[in-house]
């Protein structure tokens, strides 16, 4: 991507801007000049700009106070600006009112280079254009891969009848979106639809949950209490983690299954059972009646009409949908809207997804809540990757400092013994040196380049321009300093 732009630089110092507007010129952007906050409204109003670099004291006017009212005339306009002020509250009012980037005077003008290619590439980033999602009726299941078709195909032969589902797929993949559908498209859709997760409640409980029990039936039984098999009368029972389920429970749901009635615990009432069942389980349920933890029968009675939802890494071409769907639904919710760029979708496609879709979820709508650029690229995805506990794709583990930094001594030494007497010896030795110690603490502080430049001792820009110059990626944590 080309990272030369249209740049307005501002400031009433003629000198200034001239070595400016020349430092710029080289790096092969165009360069207008504004003396006056006056000029600066007039140049916006004639052209297009990628990039403003303003001084704050102008003339007639204050350059931080504008920039509001600039960004919202122009979104997304990055602004960076400079300042002889250098105070701590100049600085914090810059990054209040939305510059892209703060430069204390007198600044580097390498520095400045690289903060204005740096906004360049933000102004250039284009989003991606993500499929539209089509609102179907009934529950948003989203996903049109081949992998998906077959689980609709299934869940459209269930519908109309009662036969038992039992649904399996990894955790995250959406099994519980599938009985709702199961339950929303079929004749029982106006009567309750009900849920028991029987990995989220004490194994002792869980008969009382599902049966109901009478006052009295044990300790704590103040009043009679309706289970989940009377709550979704006419409607469907929605058994989830049924690998879970101890043995005592599966046997009274066998004999519920085969007689169509239960008995509530503790009392003599017999009920007769008006649910239709769907059961879902993340573990190899097979595997579990080899070993015993699992009643045979009961598996057979439950695995009717088998549902197999695929993992999301095995469904790649529906992650963009999903991502947009989950970005529009975050938005509906009030978060700012977002979008992704081409690079950000390639990391998404390709990452692994061991949450399946509800990581995907979590991750569009931490983005939409956190990030500060309207179009998301690769390098914040990876981040947020890498932050969310998941290994961060392009980060090596940290393999200890002194031996990447030994590695490198030793790789000078032996594959090129000739640049150790050609006159470079300084800086071939402090680079080799150096790009392992920074990616090193990068990787230990999970990309995040505050604490890595805290840790080594030098100060944030410094190491940013230090990545810039070593062409070093950063592909965990944040790029920005907050922690
Ligand atoms: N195909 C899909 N389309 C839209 N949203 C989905 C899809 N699959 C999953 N989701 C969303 O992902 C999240 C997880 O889905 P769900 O709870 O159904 O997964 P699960 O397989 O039942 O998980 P677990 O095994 O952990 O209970 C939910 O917020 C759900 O809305």
């Amino acid at each position: 991507m080309s990272a030369q732009g249209n740049i307005l630089v501002v400031d009433d110092d003629s000198a200034i801007r001239t070595v400016v507007a020349a430092a710029l010129r080289r790096d092969g952007h165009r360069v207008t000049t504004a003396a006056s906050v006056a000029e600066l409204e007039r140049e916006m109003r004639l052209g297009e700009h990628d990039v403003l670099v303003t001084d704050v004291v102008l003339p007639d006017g204050n350059g931080l106070d504008l920039i509001p009212a600039l960004i919202e005339a122009h979104p997304g306009l990055p602004v960076i600006v400079f300042s002889a002020q250098n105070t701590l509250a100049t600085a914090v009012r810059a990054t209040e009112v939305g510059a892209f980037d703060y430069l204390p005077k007198p600044f580097d003008l390498d520095v400045l280079g690289q903060a204005v290619r740096g906004a360049v590439a933000k102004r250039r980033r284009q989003p991606a254009d993500l499929p539209d999602v089509e609102e179907g009726a009934g529950p948003s299941l989203i996903g049109r891969s081949p992998a998906m078709q077959e689980v609709y195909r299934v869940i459209a032969r269930v519908v109309s009848n009662d036969l038992t589902v039992l649904i399996t797929g990894e955790s995250g993949t959406g099994k519980e979106l599938v009985a709702q559908a199961i339950h929303d498209l079929g004749p029982r859709r106006r009567k309750p639809f009900v849920a028991l997760n029987m990995a989220a409640i004490p194994r002792e409980l869980i008969e009382a949950e599902l049966f109901g029990h009478e006052r009295g039936a044990f300790t704590g039984a103040a009043a009679r209490v309706a289970g989940k098999f009377e709550q979704a009368a006419g409607g469907t029972l929605f058994l989830d983690e049924i690998g879970d389920m101890p043995m005592d429970a599966q046997t009274r749901l066998l004999r519920v299954l085969q007689s169509g009635e239960f008995t509530t615990v503790g009392g003599a009432r017999t009920i007769k059972a008006d649910v239709r069942i769907v059961a879902a389980t993340n573990k190899d349920l097979a595997a579990l009646v080899q070993t015993g933890h699992f009643r045979e029968d009961l598996f057979y009675r439950l695995n009717v009409v088998p549902v197999a939802v695929p993992a999301l890494r095995e469904r790649r071409q529906d992650v963009p949908l999903l991502a947009r769907h989950f970005l529009d639904r975050a938005a509906e919710d009030g978060l700012p809207r977002k979008q992704i760029d081409k690079d950000a979708v390639a990391v998404l496609e390709s990452y692994d997804w061991p949450g399946n879709v509800r990581q995907l979820e979590n991750l569009m709508r931490r983005i939409a809540a956190l990030s500060r650029d309207e179009v998301i690229d690769g390098a914040a995805i990876r981040r947020a990757l890498g932050e969310a506990g998941a290994p961060a794709p392009a980060m090596a583990p940290d393999p200890g400092i002194e031996a990447a930094v030994r590695a490198r001594l030793e790789r000078i030494a032996i594959e090129e013994p000739r640049v150790l007497d050609d006159g470079t010896l300084y800086d071939r030795i402090i680079g080799e040196v150096e790009r392992p110690l920074i990616e090193a603490m990068l990787a230990r502080h999970a990309g995040n380049q505050l604490r890595a430049a805290r840790a080594l001792g030098i100060n944030r820009n410094t190491l940013r321009k230090r990545l810039d110059t070593l062409g070093i990626e950063v592909a965990g944590g944040r790029q920005d300093g907050a922690e």
